[in-house]
């Protein structure tokens, strides 16, 4: 984060407060999740990384430029990325812009549907379900090497689905050293193995293990004790 740069530390991005005092976060792993409450800034750090790698802030690779709520990310002009080999291959994806994504492909498609779809199944993900079309985006388009940035991807998915999601990552991180940066909420995502969690209900964020977030815990607490739970949760409403 360069700080010098920013001329009112009291304004939107810079007053969230899991940044606030964030200056360095080292990406030590194949696959980091950013955690933290509704809220807590992990989708202002994966736009500005984004727009730092080049990607569409609305999500799509560097060859996407379509322009649907394509703000400038607030925050990509006052961090820096330093990585190692360098690559610009990649892509943004977030749940809210997908559906768009799938619009602008199938107008592109429109002059030639073969070249087009060929990275997305061959059809319009608009004639394949949310979760369909999520992985098919996975399984065909991101076979390369490069770095995914995705915004909630469990949005799209059932659990089934998550978990073939988790075989896709590992295929992509150990055949063709891809690297990804996930915003979650899902416990089944987070269980990735030897993934690095950052915590954004900290400041500044700080890495924590899958059995400490709250993610794991209050999801456990819910399955194993469900009545006792509820009970809890609902007892000032019945008293
Ligand atoms: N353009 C904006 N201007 C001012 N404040 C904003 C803007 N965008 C987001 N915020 C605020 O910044 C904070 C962080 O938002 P952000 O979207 O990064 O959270 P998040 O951790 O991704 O949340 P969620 O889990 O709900 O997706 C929130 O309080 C939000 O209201």
């Amino acid at each position: 984060m360069m700080r010098e740069r920013i001329e009112n530390p009291n304004s939107y991005p810079f007053s969230i407060p899991s940044l606030k005092y964030t200056n360095l976060i080292e990406f030590n792993n194949p696959v980091t999740f950013f955690v933290g409450e509704n809220g807590s800034g992990k989708s202002t750090l994966l736009e500005a990384i984004s727009y730092q790698c080049g990607f569409n802030s609305a999500g799509g690779g560097r060859n996407n430029n379509y322009d649907v709520d394509s703000s400038a990310s607030d925050l990509g002009d006052y961090i820096r990325l330093s990585w190692f080999p360098k690559t610009n291959k990649g892509f943004f994806l977030r749940a809210e812009s997908f559906y768009h994504f799938a619009s602008y492909l199938d107008e592109l498609a429109q002059e030639d549907p073969t070249f087009h779809y060929q990275g997305y199944g061959g059809k319009s993900l608009h004639q394949q379900s949310h979760g369909e079309s999520f992985l098919s985006l996975f399984t065909n388009r991101f076979g390369e090497e490069g770095i995914y940035l995705l915004d909630e991807p469990e949005a799209a998915l059932s659990p089934a689905r998550q978990l073939t999601f988790l075989r896709v990552i590992h295929e992509l991180v150990n055949k063709d050293h891809a690297q990804f940066i996930i915003a979650t909420h899902s416990p089944i995502l987070l269980g990735y193995p030897d993934a690095q969690i950052y915590n954004f209900d900290e400041s500044p964020i700080q890495e924590i293990r899958y059995e400490e977030t709250e993610h794991y815990r209050l999801t456990l607490n819910f399955l194993t004790r469900r009545e006792k739970f509820l009970y809890e949760l609902f007892r000032d409403d019945e008293e």
